[in-house]
């Protein structure tokens, strides 16, 4: 039976923050809401806090961070998903090629590839660093690998990648097992770039041959000709609150009810396996939708 929260949302994911290092410097990055994060969790309490997730009838749980792969212990955390569980990761993809049949054999069913220009330049002013040609590499190398379907994620930037979205369906049309995952920047620091993507959604959407709505965040998929576009739009969005279905965990082991709040993290460091599973329902009951 899942857990749910007091506003009858379940909690049927869980979003892990392997550590807070990385190796790009994004210009927008909000790090998963993590503050001042201390030791990271070992391989074990990771272990340990999905067989938790696992009693709770959680079946799905996705890698994040900073940069998951910088894990030397990756492989490791992968095969310690507990059995029935599907896990995913997202990543900046620099490590993919070097990683992704290790993963497979892992377990691990599918990968997110962040990846914000397709022009070599736009991607280290983006980024920090001139890494494209790895990252497709990395993209070339979770397809053989068959970690798919996989998400390019592109956070929209007004006045840096936002004329790039005709290449970006340019290129993965034609590749079933690539989906392009437009994502409205969440405005950390006020960042000039913002746009909203209404405008982008109603072009999309008179293009589609067919839109389907998930059920986490009530995201809309567009089935255009020879693509799918999936829409992420955070912002003042109170239908995308009212389907969140995820229970994050910081790197260094706080129980994150909501990626946009850091009051009310529940440290789970040293506890008995009673206890988690006690603090487990602690915080799936202070979930509440950020906007309502
Ligand atoms: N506000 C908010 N943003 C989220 C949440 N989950 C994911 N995001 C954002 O959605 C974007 C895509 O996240 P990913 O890490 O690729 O994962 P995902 O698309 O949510 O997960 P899958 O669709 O299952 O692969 C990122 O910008 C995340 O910050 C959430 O619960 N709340
Ligand atoms: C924080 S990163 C961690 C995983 C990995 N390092 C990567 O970049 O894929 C996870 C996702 O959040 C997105 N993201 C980071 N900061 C964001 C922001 N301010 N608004 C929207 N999405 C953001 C990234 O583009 C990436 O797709
Ligand atoms: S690669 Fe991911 S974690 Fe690293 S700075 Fe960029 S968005 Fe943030
Ligand atoms: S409730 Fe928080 S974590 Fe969930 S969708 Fe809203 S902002 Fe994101």
């Amino acid at each position: 039976m899942l857990l749910k929260d007091s506003y009858d949302r379940p909690v049927s994911n869980i979003r892990i923050s392997l550590t807070p290092r990385c190796n790009l410097q994004c210009i927008y990055c909000h790090r998963e809401g993590e503050v001042k994060p201390e030791k990271e969790l070992s391989q074990e309490e990771i272990a340990e806090i999905l067989r938790v997730a696992a009693k709770f009838g959680i079946r799905s749980v996705k890698f994040t961070g900073g940069e998951p792969l910088l894990r030397k212990d990756i492989v490791e955390i992968v095969r310690s998903v507990p059995e029935g569980m599907e896990s995913s990761m997202t990543t900046n993809g620099i490590l993919l090629a070097q990683y992704a049949t290790d993963l497979k054999a892992a377990g691990m069913k599918r990968v997110n590839v962040s990846i914000d220009s397709i022009i070599p330049e736009t991607y280290k002013k983006i980024t920090g660093h001139d890494s494209l040609k790895k990252v497709l590499e990395g993209v070339q190398a979770a397809l053989d690998a068959g970690l798919t379907p996989i998400k390019i994620n592109m956070v929209v930037l007004e006045g840096i990648n936002d004329h790039e979205i005709d290449d970006f369906l340019a290129y993965i049309r034609g590749n079933r097992n690539l989906v392009l995952q437009l994502i409205e920047l969440m405005n950390f620091n006020n960042c000039e770039h913002h746009t909203k993507l209404n405008d982008l959604e109603d072009s999309l959407a008179a293009r589609s041959k067919t839109i389907i709505t998930r059920r986490m965040h009530h995201r809309k998929k567009y089935c255009l000709d020879g693509a799918e576009v999936e829409v992420v739009r955070p912002l003042h969005n109170s239908e995308f609150c009212k389907f969140c279905n995820r229970l994050r965990v910081t790197s260094d082991g706080k129980l994150k009810p909501c990626l946009l709040r850091t009051d009310n993290h529940i440290d789970i460091r040293g506890k008995s396996r009673k206890e988690l599973e006690d603090l487990f329902v602690k915080a799936v009951a202070t979930r509440e939708p950020f906007y309502k």
